[in-house]
């Protein structure tokens, strides 16, 4: 009786199904869109009146028609993570990252909660298709994603405010973090890329530990620092210069920087510009959470005299009786000048908003002009020198994963004694068999520290002995003056006594 009954009422239920969609179909057929429109419009207002919550849709196209909305984007990353682990039918996509090589989102009619603050509110994804209108004999679709947030009304101003700036703003940093990073160089006017992989990281970063972490720490306030800049009224930017012999890590460090903050890196070369106007230019075409560096400041310009040269010319042309004369520069390529250098330092161009490092290296500092790196344009100043005994053992335990061994005793006297670049250390830790052999690699590097101690030993010697030579001949030089001036008082005396005598 009971499976008569249950079986009775599928029926019943099929068939008013069917009925709904056949008056449904016939509705869209045949009732005008302005009709349906109608209907729609005023049946959304009637329920509204009983129904508490409120919705938001966040299309993914909006105005350009191929222009992804980045609020789209943004929730899509955002929710990624709480899709995974509630959503029933997720879509995957492939992202070349080390650290995370998926990318989850919610396939589409999905629903997920997500709580702030005790608030909850419901995201959910749908698409509308739309046919669109063509005389193809297939007719083609085009489907329309979107997101649709729902809360309580009561909750209206803080969903608006706080919860909608917190999705935002972590969907953005999600993605500034997983995304691929890109290495960027200038040909001329113009920037190119490639991904940016270099493995760099201040973990591999053979330096000083103290300084290590306060550069660690004067990064990550930077990077947290947008509310800080914007209030006290400068540009989000921070100038680095690094500097240091060759070998010494600076661009080792620039890429353990980027690899730090997840920024892209636009390595500017300073020589292929062709003027200041094509300077501002490329800055402007940076992207925000990037680096910008100049690697050898020092070689790209010639900041000293050019400095020297401009300031005279300033002077020159303040002055009233000063004939004018034309530009020399007048048909000529025109080069960078300090002073374009120095206003892409100071962010005129920060205009364009987000945050930018901006990193000067050279092994010459003592070569550059004050005013360019001076703090407020280079904030901070990093000398990257050679390897100290902290330093060797950051790259023992890189090269041969030892934290201790007998020999680092020797090696620590050594390093103290002998100036040795972080790259030739590392050179001579580079394991030459596979399993390495630690002992071999620590004796040669002691034994490229005893070469490198005897060298400099010879050297002092060397120099020592020349400048005992210049002391002699210094000395020589004197009493052969001194005879001179003995010979020259004896002779005028002479002449006086004879003169004195009467004869001539
Ligand atoms: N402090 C360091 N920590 C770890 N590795 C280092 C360090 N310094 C140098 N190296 C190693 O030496 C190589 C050369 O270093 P890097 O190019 O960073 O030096 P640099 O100071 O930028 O030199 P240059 O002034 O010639 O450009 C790197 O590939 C890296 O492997």
């Amino acid at each position: 009786m009971n499976k008569f009954n249950m079986a009775d009422m599928l029926g019943h239920l099929g068939s008013l199904l069917a009925s709904v969609m056949f008056v449904w179909a016939i509705i869209q057929q045949y009732f005008p869109y302005n009709v349906r429109n109608f209907f729609e419009k005023y049946s959304q207002r009637f329920l509204t009146l009983f129904y508490p919550y409120i919705q938001i849709t966040f299309n993914e196209f909006t105005g350009e028609r191929f222009k992804r909305s980045e609020a789209y984007s943004a929730i899509e990353t955002y929710l990624g993570k709480t899709t995974s682990m509630q959503a029933k039918r997720l879509k995957a996509d492939v992202i070349k990252n080390n650290t995370q090589p998926l990318s989850l989102s919610m396939d589409d009619h999905e629903e997920v909660a997500d709580d702030f603050n005790g608030v909850k509110v419901y995201w959910s994804s749908g698409k509308n298709i739309l046919k669109t209108q063509s005389f193809s004999f297939y007719p083609t679709t085009d489907e329309k994603r979107y997101y649709k947030l729902t809360f309580h009304k009561r909750h209206r101003e803080m969903i608006l405010g706080e919860y909608l700036q917190h999705v935002l703003k972590e969907g953005r940093d999600i993605k500034v973090k997983t995304r691929m990073r890109k290495l960027y160089t200038n040909n001329g006017s113009q920037w190119s890329h490639v991904v940016f992989e270099h493995p760099a990281s201040f973990q591999t970063l053979a330096m000083d530990p103290v300084m290590k972490q306060e550069i660690i720490d004067d990064l990550t306030t930077f990077s947290n620092g947008e509310e800080f800049y914007n209030r006290i009224g400068r540009a989000w930017k921070r100038g680095y210069l690094l500097y240091g012999p060759p070998g010494t890590g600076k661009s080792t460090m620039i890429a353990a920087m980027a690899n730090f903050l997840c920024y892209d890196i636009y390595d500017l070369e300073l020589t292929a510009v062709k003027d200041n106007t094509e300077l501002r230019r490329l800055l402007i075409e940076t992207s925000s959470k990037s680096i910008i560096v100049i690697e050898d400041i020092d070689c790209s310009m010639d900041l000293t005299g050019q400095r020297k040269k401009e300031v005279k010319e300033e002077e020159e042309e303040s002055d009233p009786k000063k004939p004018i004369k034309p530009p020399e520069n007048e048909g000529k390529t025109s080069k960078v000048t300090l002073s374009g250098l120095l206003n892409f330092v100071d962010g005129l161009w920060s205009a364009c908003g987000g945050d930018r490092l901006i990193v000067f290296t050279t092994n010459h500092v003592e070569k550059l002009d004050p005013a360019l790196i001076r703090r407020g344009r280079m904030d901070k100043h990093i000398e990257l020198s050679y390897c100290g005994f902290e330093a060797f053992k950051v790259l023992a335990k890189n090269y041969l994963c030892i934290q201790t061994h007998d020999l680092f005793e020797r090696i620590s006297e050594l390093l103290g004694e002998v100036e040795m670049t972080p790259a030739d250390v590392a050179e001579n830790l580079m394991p030459k068999t596979s399993p390495p052999d630690t002992e071999r690699c620590l004796k040669s590097l002691i034994g490229a520290l005893e070469a490198a101690k005897a060298e400099a030993e010879r050297k002092k010697l060397e120099e020592e002995e020349e400048k005992k030579k210049e002391l002699l001949a210094v000395k020589a030089g004197e009493v052969k003056v001194v005879n001179m001036v003995e010979n020259g008082e004896a002779k005028v005396a002479n002449l006086v006594e004879n003169g004195s005598n009467g004869s001539v």
